[in-house]
């Protein structure tokens, strides 16, 4: 098996990777959607994306990848994310790191570094890349990423204490699982009506399915017109899930639906 992950070497994806790839061979992509991209193609057996973060919310990037792809969600990782920050020493007056990091560390950054410029970066692991070949530069990432002259000036700058990413492994779409206890879903209904949203949750309201997640992201059509990422907590493989879901293509018969598998939670910690 071999797996693909945001990098280089040292990302908070890649350390999610790490857990579930079992000591496999990981390579590394610069974005979210090349990962998917890359299992899409079956140049990977597993593919490991940030989905959502709890204080910055959901990598907007990674859903309009899983709506555009065809690939199948077969794990969900939770992991702790506690940022540190990394320099070659206290003198500098850029901090680069991952869009998601930053905004993760916005008191923090505001409070001890206001006139500092932030960068966003490929990855937290790329931001300390940059601060490794250049003193004006500080990253954000994982403590565990100083060392070749690069030190921990501050640990555990995150604005919430209990800050924590969710990350997806996805397989090609052939390995599909309907067995699990959650399953997530995108719709494209191509429709717009008083209502709609409504009418797409009901049917899993009547059947008692509890929802974990609904975020809508633009379908890039046209404005206003939106696609849907659901998650349930229940197995593409129940009953209950099957009618819900035939009762959702009825709404979207202008659009489409799509499972993107089930699939079990993993708590990873560090
Ligand atoms: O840059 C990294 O280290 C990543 O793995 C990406 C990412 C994200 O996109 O949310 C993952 C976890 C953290 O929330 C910060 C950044």
């Amino acid at each position: 098996m071999t797996a693909v992950t945001l990098g280089p070497e040292g990302t908070y994806s890649h350390r999610a990777a790490t857990a579930i790839a079992d000591g496999d061979e990981i390579d590394f992509r610069q974005s979210v959607t090349a990962i998917v991209d890359a299992v899409a193609r079956g140049e990977h057996d597993r593919g490991v994306i940030p989905i959502e973060n709890s204080i910055e919310g959901s990598v907007t990037e990674s859903l309009d990848a899983l709506a555009e792809y065809d690939v199948a969600v077969v794990r969900e990782i939770v992991t702790p994310i506690r940022h540190a920050l990394l320099a070659q020493g206290p003198e500098f007056d850029t901090i680069a790191s991952h869009s998601q990091a930053l905004a993760q560390c916005r008191s923090y950054l505001d409070r001890e570094y206001p006139d500092a410029t932030l960068e966003a970066v490929a990855s937290t692991a790329q931001g300390v890349e940059f601060a490794r070949e250049d003193p004006s530069v500080a990253g954000i990432g994982h403590p565990d990423n100083a060392s070749n002259g690069i030190e921990v000036l501050a640990e555990d700058i995150q604005d919430q204490d209990s800050n924590a990413t969710r990350f997806f492994a996805l397989a090609p779409a052939e390995e599909r699982s309907k067995g699990g206890g959650k399953s997530t879903l995108v719709v494209y209904p191509n429709a717009n009506y008083p209502g709609l949203l409504l009418e797409l949750l009901e049917p899993f309201a009547d059947r008692d399915i509890n929802l974990t997640r609904v975020e809508s992201r633009p379908s890039g059509q046209r404005l206003g017109d939106y696609v849907f990422h659901i998650d349930i907590e229940a197995g593409l493989y129940e009953a209950r899930t099957k009618e819900a879901i035939e009762d959702l293509e009825k709404l979207a018969e202008k659009g489409w639906v799509r499972r993107l598998g089930s699939y079990d939670t993993e708590h990873v910690v560090g």
